[in-house]
């Protein structure tokens, strides 16, 4: 659904599905923040490009999710560049492959601070943004299916991903008077950098070839083929558009057919 003169802040935006879902909320009409850590300002300002070609607003802000004030001082320039705030989709995350039995706390640490800290810093700072500019907003942050089962090799992201799950639900209800809706989408086996590292990195610990790890993945996906980012995308369109305005507290499964809710 068209929506005009709003503005939308994406984290993790320079590449695969934050990018996907920049892409698509510019067609849908709003005006588009790309955030994600500055090693990535060149793709992430190639982004910028294909959104200013869509006729829409856009800006690269460089912010690391994990660090509080970064994350506050982004929502405050794509404010303040774009001219509004009512969108907030906290997807930048990281996967890591590894036995249960070797985590380390360092590894730990560091997948936390950015799937469960980013997540709630990104959540704060829309709903102060939100309250300031005095009008309610929507909050969307990346879960995944294995936000809904822990998968083996993946258990600190699974754990993380519950996180967000818990968040989404806990801050849909705490805000919901405030006009915010926070929801959550659940991709599968999406095609991006991520399943590029977690494929070599299975590949390392079980000695199958690469893209076989991968290729076993996809086999069990009902709808037979590997999710794209845009698929991931048009989900995010609706939770971020006025179609979704009576859903909160939801994490949405947008996997082909993997996990049945
Ligand atoms: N690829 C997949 O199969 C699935 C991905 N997801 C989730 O979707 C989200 C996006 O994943 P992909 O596009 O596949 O990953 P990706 O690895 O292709 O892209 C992630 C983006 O996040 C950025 N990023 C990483 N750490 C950051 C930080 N500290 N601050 C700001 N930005 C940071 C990266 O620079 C990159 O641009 C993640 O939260 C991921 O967990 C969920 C389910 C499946
Ligand atoms: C990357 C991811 O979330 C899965 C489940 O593959």
């Amino acid at each position: 659904m068209a929506v005009q003169d709003k503005v939308a802040l994406v984290t993790g935006a320079g590449q695969g599905i934050g990018r996907a879902i920049a892409l698509r909320l510019a067609q849908d009409g709003f005006d588009v923040a790309i955030a994600d850590i500055e090693p990535q300002r060149e793709k992430g300002e190639g982004v910028v490009a294909e959104i200013e070609k869509i006729g829409r607003k856009s800006v690269f802000v460089a912010a690391d999710v994990s660090q509080k004030d970064q994350v506050d001082a982004a929502v405050d320039t794509a404010a303040e560049k774009l001219g509004g705030f009512d969108v907030i989709v906290n997807n930048a995350g990281i996967a890591q492959i590894k036995p249960v039995l070797d985590i380390t706390p360092e590894e730990l640490d560091k997948i936390w601070q950015i799937n469960i800290n980013g997540v709630l810093w990104g959540i704060q700072a829309a709903a102060r943004k939100f309250e300031e500019l005095g009008h309610g907003g929507k909050i969307v942050s990346a879960a995944s299916i294995a936000a809904v089962q822990g998968y083996p090799i993946l258990s600190a992201y699974s754990a993380s991903k519950f996180a967000v799950r818990g968040f989404t639900q806990a801050a849909a209800q705490e805000l919901a008077a405030k006009g915010i809706n926070v929801n959550a989408y659940a991709p599968g086996i999406v095609g991006t950098g991520m399943w590029d590292l977690i494929d070599a990195e299975l590949a390392k610990l079980n000695g199958k070839p690469i893209g076989q790890n991968l290729k076993e993945a996809v086999d069990g996906i009902a709808l037979g083929r590997i999710e794209t980012p845009e698929d991931v995308a048009k989900v995010v369109s609706f939770l971020a558009g006025p179609d979704s305005d009576y859903v909160t507290g939801q994490t949405i499964l947008v996997d082909g057919g993997m996990l049945y809710s």
